[in-house]
């Protein structure tokens, strides 16, 4: 691995301190992702209606797009109390049984990375989900026997970046499955403005919009560029975020006008250069980049192939016209076709 990204959609530490005062907590200050808001309010209203638990929600899409936020949302929005654990962390079967256990009516149980659930613990999540039930195992050897426990209705919402890792039980137990995308420009900038405003940075509307369109389409990144011009903004020019500043500030970053940085340029770089513009397949690729397949997988591609730099075909990766024209290079006329032809394929082909 090279130095850290300043693009990274993954979070670190810097950006952990700040969430607290700036992550939204109701949908009013949610922005963007409209279609899902739609859904989940009528959903929610209907549930509290009813006084019952809101459906298992099952949330996807890259990292930083607001998949843990969308979900404190839905607890505030419920009124209910949100327990938040991940798969990782649940070891055996009864780290979950205990959770299970303590929540109130109506709850949510956040299970984040719920792809990295265990064999076992999955096997447990099954009857919770579709009966409020669980099997516990008591004592050992041939005495041990299983009771049943009768669980409070609750709301299991399960936020993933590989959706297509889940198991087929898993995903099918999730009555409603909502899938996060990059958001606009138009709505970044609505993001930028508002934690400018929290954050009591002076921010002009097209300084906003400068970050907004170099964020890779991620609300977690357009926060950190934001942090990054206003230290620029302070030191050589007058603390106030203008275009200008905001531009000289992402160049010195090394993010280019259209928000991609060296790594998407490498990769792109990569596989016109190194494999004659692709396929290629993603092993090889990570070896030629000395990154990481995961990283290439979840961080770097999605938003390559959301703007059509590149595209996943059965074959592999290869870079799209626009790819070889962003580097300043012709495309080649067949290389072009066959990769236009590709475009669309979805993100978990
Ligand atoms: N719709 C939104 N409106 C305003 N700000 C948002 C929105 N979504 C996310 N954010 C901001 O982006 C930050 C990152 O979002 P969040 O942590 O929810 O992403 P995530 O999808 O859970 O990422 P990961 O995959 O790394 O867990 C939040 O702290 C919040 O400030
Ligand atoms: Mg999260």
């Amino acid at each position: 691995m090279t130095e850290p990204r300043i693009v990274t959609p993954v979070s670190q530490l810097d950006d952990e301190a700040l969430e607290a005062t700036i992550r939204p907590r109701r949908f009013a200050e949610y922005l963007g992702q409209q279609a899902v808001r739609e859904q989940l309010e009528i959903y929610i209203e209907a549930a509290r209606r009813r006084g019952g638990a809101l459906d298992h929600v099952l949330i996807f899409g890259p990292p930083g797009l607001g998949k843990t936020t969308l979900s404190h949302v839905i607890a505030n929005e419920l009124g209910v109390s949100l327990r938040s654990t991940s798969g990782p962390v649940l070891e055996r079967a009864g780290d979950l049984a205990a959770l299970l256990t303590n929540l109130q009516p109506n709850d949510v149980l956040f299970v984040d990375e719920i792809h990295r659930l265990s064999p076992a613990v999955e096997e447990v999540l099954y009857p919770a989900m579709e009966d409020f039930q669980i099997d516990i195992m008591i004592g050992e050897g041939p005495a041990a026997r299983s009771i049943k426990l009768d669980l409070p209705q609750f709301t299991l919402i399960g936020a993933t970046t590989r959706a297509g890792m889940l198991t087929a039980p898993l995903r099918d137990r999730f009555g409603i499955v909502q899938r996060l995308e990059f958001y606009t420009v138009d709505e970044l900038t609505a993001i930028v403005r508002r934690a400018a405003k929290i954050l009591g940075i002076a921010c002009e509307i097209d300084g906003a919009q400068e970050i907004a369109r170099r964020s890779r389409g991620t609300p977690r990144i357009a926060n950190r560029l934001l942090r990054r011009v206003r230290d620029y903004a302070e030191v050589r020019a007058d603390g106030q975020i203008t275009l200008a500043a905001a531009q000289a500030a992402l160049d010195m970053l090394k993010i280019d006008p259209d928000g991609l940085d060296e790594l998407d340029r490498r990769m792109l770089g990569t596989i016109i250069e190194s494999f004659e513009g692709g396929p290629v397949g993603v092993e090889s690729l990570a070896a030629a980049l000395s990154e990481d397949r995961g990283t290439l997988e979840d961080v770097v591609e999605p938003y390559l192939i959301q703007q059509g730099y590149l595209v996943r075909t059965a074959r592999g990766r290869m870079a799209s016209a626009r790819a070889w024209r962003h580097l300043g290079l012709a495309p080649p006329p067949r290389q072009s076709q066959a990769a236009d032809l590709f475009a669309g394929d979805g993100l978990d082909g």
